[in-house]
């Protein structure tokens, strides 16, 4: 697999667009290229997927869904060096991408499992001698776009339940961490899928990834990444009246009631606001603790985030560097917005740390925690992706329910309570796609991963997830 290549058709094919590199978060450090793939590249990707699609789609389920066993037992073999990889393009620590990798075979395996579940209908005619059936159908060509915060876990995400039903893909993955989706097609190739099935390319989203989502022989789009680009996908899929579906931002509530197991709350307040620092759409970007622990919440939320450790990724850390520069420089304008905008700074780790001499030129910030008492402050409404921690005190579960909902997002949102009918409430009232109840972040392959609003439209994960990769044809047919 050589530099600055776009895998089509199982070969690796010199990219001809211009040279992107791929820095190291945590030095600057150029660790690899990529080029732009050029239009006529893009339309090569989508026509072998589309020519691969006949066959694909006609091979029994359960025999498309050994192909992903065996790429995800390629994944497991190769998890040391594909987290290594994984930590050097994105940042995060050797310990959460090793997590990930594993994850990401994991979501192969949970596809694999459904080839033996893609069923259809049959229902009894209106008419005498007449059967109708509903046959569940793959789309065709699947262009799958994917963001930087997981780049092996979004790529296995997409590419399992598209593969599985019968479609072929064309991915490309977010220009900051290409070279894990590279390192991902060859051992899909050494998995033995055929030719065409799984095209990877390469570039930014504006140029490569409008084209693939224009492109007459992509059937179905599934991205995820910013509202900012699921918007631009929308329109631009709009004009052919495709479909989508779009994974993209999160503004989570996490809401602590004063029945709550207190340590319990911290420790996985701490988890779902600093996991992959932040960097992730089911962050805690937002506390409302109930005033009669709301004292006792912050003492000791905020030691634990003086606790925290920011660092070299490969070392024993928390949380590593930025994906970006750009991310680094959001975060200080976020931040300085917040105090002028009355936020009271309890802790903020960028004044106390600063990088290491090692890393003086890596994509550096801090933790911080901030006390708010308006839920109108762009820190309580605009996504952070980033490790700072907004607390607001509330009188109420009603209250609490009330800001939660007071968002243009609506992923996921954290309860922590242990009384059942606070929960039967959150579940009634939170308008949130997904609540976790005394717990952190992270979901489970077979569940369902979904938000309201501008967080998305379609959902990922499950059976619900397998399903959205397929279409449905009524087939009426008479006997008589
Ligand atoms: N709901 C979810 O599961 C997730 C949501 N996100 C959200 O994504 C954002 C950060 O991730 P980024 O990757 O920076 O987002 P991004 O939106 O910049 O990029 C996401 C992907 O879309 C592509 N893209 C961008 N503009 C496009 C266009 N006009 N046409 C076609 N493709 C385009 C990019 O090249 C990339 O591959 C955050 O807001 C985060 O919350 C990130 C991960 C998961
Ligand atoms: O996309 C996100 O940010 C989350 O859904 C995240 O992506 C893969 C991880 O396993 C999820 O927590």
């Amino acid at each position: 697999m050589a530099k600055q290549h776009i895998f089509i058709k199982n070969e690796w094919i010199y990219a001809s667009g211009n040279t992107i590199a791929v820095s190291n978060p945590v030095n600057g450090k150029e660790i690899g290229q990529i080029n732009e793939t050029s239009v006529s590249q893009t339309d090569s990707a989508v026509s072998a997927a589309l020519t691969a699609f006949p066959a694909w789609s006609a091979t029994p389920a359960p025999e498309r869904a050994r192909y992903l066993y065996a790429f995800a037992d390629l994944i497991d073999a190769n998890l040391e060096d594909l987290a290594l990889l994984l930590t050097q393009e994105q940042g995060k620590p050797l310990l959460e991408a090793r997590a990930e990798v594993s994850f990401s075979s994991a979501f192969l395996r949970h596809a694999a499992e459904a080839a033996r579940r893609l069923e259809g209908e049959i229902l009894p005619g209106d008419a005498r001698d007449e059967h109708i059936m509903i046959h569940r159908v793959p789309y065709g060509v699947v262009a799958g776009i994917t963001a930087w915060n997981f780049p092996v876990a979004l790529f296995t995400r997409k590419v399992g339940p598209a593969l599985v039903t019968g479609n072929t893909i064309v991915i490309k993955p977010h220009e900051l961490t290409p070279l894990t989706a590279l390192v991902l097609a060859e051992l899909a190739r050494k998995a033995g899928l055929p030719a065409g099935v799984l095209n990877v390319v390469t570039g930014a989203g504006r140029t490569v990834g409008e084209h693939l989502v224009k492109h007459p022989d992509v059937s179905l789009i599934s991205m995820t990444g910013s509202v900012r680009a699921g918007r631009e996908i929308y329109a631009a899929a709009s004009h052919d009246i495709k479909t989508i579906r779009l994974e993209l931002g999160g503004k989570a509530p996490f809401i602590v009631l004063a029945d709550a197991d207190l340590d319990k709350a911290v420790q996985a307040a701490i988890q779902a606001k600093f996991v992959n620092g932040g960097q992730v759409c089911t962050a805690n970007d937002r506390m409302y603790i109930e005033e009669a622990i709301y004292d006792k919440f912050v003492a000791k939320f905020t030691e634990a985030v003086r606790n925290l450790r920011t660092g070299d990724p490969l070392e024993q850390v928390d949380l590593g560097p930025r994906a970006s520069q750009p991310e680094v420089s959001k975060l200080h304008a976020i931040l300085e917005r917040a105090c002028r905008s009355g936020a009271k700074v309890l802790l903020n780790l960028n004044d106390s740390s600063g990088p290491d001499p090692a890393h003086t030129n890596g994509n550096w910030f801090y933790p911080a925690v901030l006390e708010v008492t308006s839920n109108d402050l762009e820190i309580m409404q605009e996504e952070t992706f980033g490790p700072i921690a907004p607390i607001m005190k509330v009188s109420s579960l009603t209250e609490a329910i009330t800001y939660a909902n007071q968002s243009k997002y609506g992923l996921s949102a954290y309860v922590f309570t242990q009384n059942n009918r606070n929960i039967m409430r959150c579940v009634a009232e939170l308008q949130f796609g997904e609540i976790f109840i005394n717990r952190g972040a992270g979901e489970s392959v077979h569940a369902f991963h979904a938000g309201y609003k501008l967080s998305g439209i379609g959902g990922e994960d499950g059976k619900h997830g397998i399903e959205g990769y397929l279409r449905k044809k009524t087939l009426y047919n008479n006997f008589s």
